[in-house]
């Protein structure tokens, strides 16, 4: 019988909280006025303390021109056509709209942002993914300055960012890399919205350069949520469980059931495996227990997964509200999604899943209103307006459309 100590309740349980530092803020917030009194020459500076090396532009070149496995340059062009495809299916989505009346048109458009920065991190691996998943969004939105920074010049992430479209590359990393983008930095001239993961130092800046920058979602460690019935399969999902947690030791994935003979054997197979245990004792894989399938719905639903995989087939997708994408059936590996499926990897973490969503060629573009106020409109809607500007004894405003009337 297995050990079920590590199977937990999931109606009590809930996910760590990974608030900031306040000092963390303070040590970026000192970097960042460095920066912004001290231009290119702090910039330099910084990175040359944090990363031995100065800031360099780099010119990219064809994507073919890069020497990788012909395999590997393949399965980049692959992806990112699905990544593509996938960004025109929400670009078609974006329609103008107007309304015609008597007093005449009121519509809204969509409007891509000028210039965006996608940071792409350095790290151990090079994040092939994370280049084509930022950079693609904004050239299908129509931005038509896409600055790539990464510390790492690595050939596949040179590669990715040339296929993805990036019209400028640097070399700089951390939160100097965020700042250059937001300020500019010799001839990189300022973008309006910086994307894209990274280390604290980075996801902080970006936080705090908001007054001039647009962000994407403030990406927190990985979270996997998986609902799944006694039929799942449960060395797919172990796998999955495992790749989720590989990003981050701070990642995790939380699989919940209502069938505790199910949990105990997954729970088995992971205590019989040294390196899947210690995901398991550092509660980087979660166990936990519901009553129903209900239970399990609103367990969901309150924790607003990053990434939620339904292999519950007593569960419709439609009962479940709030995620950052949803995986239906246990086909659908949250890895299919990391790298090719089509939508964007970036997710909202740490449940604000509830209230925002992922990147998309949506996060690129501005909406605009416009209206055209016909003769009749003027006279029409000064008689609405202008007891309302009375009301707030804004003279000016009621004048405005007292002439007008
Ligand atoms: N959520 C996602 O989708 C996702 C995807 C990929 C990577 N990531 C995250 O990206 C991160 C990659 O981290 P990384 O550190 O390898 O690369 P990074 O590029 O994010 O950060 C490296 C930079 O940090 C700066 N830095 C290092 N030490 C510093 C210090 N003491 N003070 C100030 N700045 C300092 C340096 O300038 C360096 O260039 C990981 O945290 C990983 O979880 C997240
Ligand atoms: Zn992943």
């Amino acid at each position: 019988m297995a050990d079920k100590s590590y199977i937990e309740c999931a109606s009590n349980w809930k996910r760590p909280n990974l608030t900031q530092s306040p000092e963390l803020f303070q040590q970026v917030a000192k970097l960042l006025k460095e920066i912004e009194t001290g231009g290119d020459l702090a910039i330099d500076n910084l990175s040359k303390r944090f990363d031995g090396f100065q800031p360099r532009k780099i010119e990219l070149r064809p994507y073919r021109d890069y020497e990788l496995e012909p395999q590997l340059l393949n399965s980049i062009e692959q992806a990112a056509q699905r990544i593509e495809a996938f960004c025109q299916l929400q670009k078609g989505s974006l329609q103008p709209q107007q309304i015609e009346e008597a007093s005449g048109v009121f519509g809204f458009q969509y409007s891509p942002i000028e210039a965006i920065g996608a940071y792409i991190p350095g790290g151990r691996f090079p994040l092939i993914s994370t280049a084509l998943m930022t950079l693609i969004p904004a050239r299908v939105a129509g931005c038509q300055r896409r600055v790539a920074c990464s510390p790492s010049v690595h050939p596949a992430i040179l590669a990715a960012a040339s296929l993805a479209g990036a019209t400028e590359f640097w070399q700089i990393g951390g939160a100097q890399a965020v700042a250059a983008m937001a300020y500019g930095y010799q001839t990189m001239l300022p973008v309006q919205m910086v994307v894209g993961p990274g280390n604290q130092y980075v996801n902080v800046a970006k936080q705090l350069l908001q007054s001039r920058i647009k962000i994407d979602v403030a990406a927190g460690p990985s979270e996997l949520l998986i609902l799944a019935d006694s039929n799942a399969n449960q060395e797919w999902l172990i796998a999955d469980m495992a790749a989720q947690a590989e990003h981050d030791p701070q990642a995790q994935s939380v699989l919940v059931s209502d069938d505790i003979a199910f949990l105990q054997s997954i729970g088995q197979q992971l205590t019989a495996n040294d390196e899947l245990n210690n995901l398991l004792k550092g509660e980087q894989i979660v166990l936990l227990q519901a009553n129903d399938c209900e239970a399990m719905i609103r367990f969901s639903n309150r924790y607003a997964p990053e990434h939620l995989l339904l292999a519950d087939e007593r569960i419709a997708s439609q009962s479940l509200k709030h995620y950052g994408s949803l995986f239906i059936g246990q086909n659908s590996a949250v890895a299919f999604g990391d790298y090719c499926a089509g939508p964007n990897h970036t997710l909202p973490t740490m449940g604000s899943a509830n209230r925002s969503s992922g990147l998309c060629v949506q996060s690129f573009m501005n909406i605009q209103s416009y209206q055209q106020i016909n003769d009749q409109g003027r006279i029409q809607l000064a008689e609405i307006g202008r007891p309302l500007a009375e009301a707030e004894q804004l003279v000016w405003h009621e004048r405005s459309m007292q002439v007008r009337s």
